[in-house]
């Protein structure tokens, strides 16, 4: 099923979250959802590389790299992990690299833009922890809807 959600946010406006922050689209997948997993990390994604080694389930990896552009929190190899993981996809407020392999990838990939630089790899940062995208704030469970309008947050009740 395709998301669409402008249409999800006329039927369902009230109970929903939109992150205003703008993100761009770079996975071969440019409509996803699934329930939220989380990580927080600033110029070190060796916790996002070992999280989207595990099971994904359908969940939607969101994370918390501070806006930061100065290192790229995932590639095409971290990326193909997260497919043959069962991960729907990877929002990050930060940036990735490998963009024209990760087009190729059947993920959604949503982040503020790249930066061929690779981060460190020290484990420095926290996972499943509440996060917080521009004005929203994401709790783990939280389900996530992202098409390339925006991405709608829905709660868990
Ligand atoms: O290993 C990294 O830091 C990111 C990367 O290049 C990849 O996922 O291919």
């Amino acid at each position: 099923m395709t998301i669409s959600t402008a249409d999800l946010y006329d039927e369902r406006g009230p109970e929903l979250a939109s992150v205003s922050l703008q993100f761009r689209d770079f996975g071969g997948h440019q409509s996803f959802s699934g329930p939220a997993r989380t990580v927080q990390c600033l110029h070190d994604n060796a916790l996002v590389k070992s999280l989207l080694g595990t099971p994904g389930e359908g969940a939607v990896l969101i994370v918390d790299g501070g806006g930061s552009l100065r290192t790229a929190l995932m590639g095409d190899m971290i990326g193909e992990s997260a497919v043959h993981n069962g991960w729907a996809g990877v929002i990050i407020n930060g940036a990735v690299r490998d963009s024209v392999a990760l087009g190729g990838l059947p993920l959604g990939v949503k982040a503020l833009g790249t930066n061929p630089v690779k981060s460190a790899k020290d484990g420095a940062g926290s996972v499943d922890g509440p996060v917080q995208l521009g004005e929203v704030t994401i709790q783990p469970g939280d389900m996530v809807y992202a098409d390339p309008d925006g991405i709608l947050i829905a709660p868990t009740p």
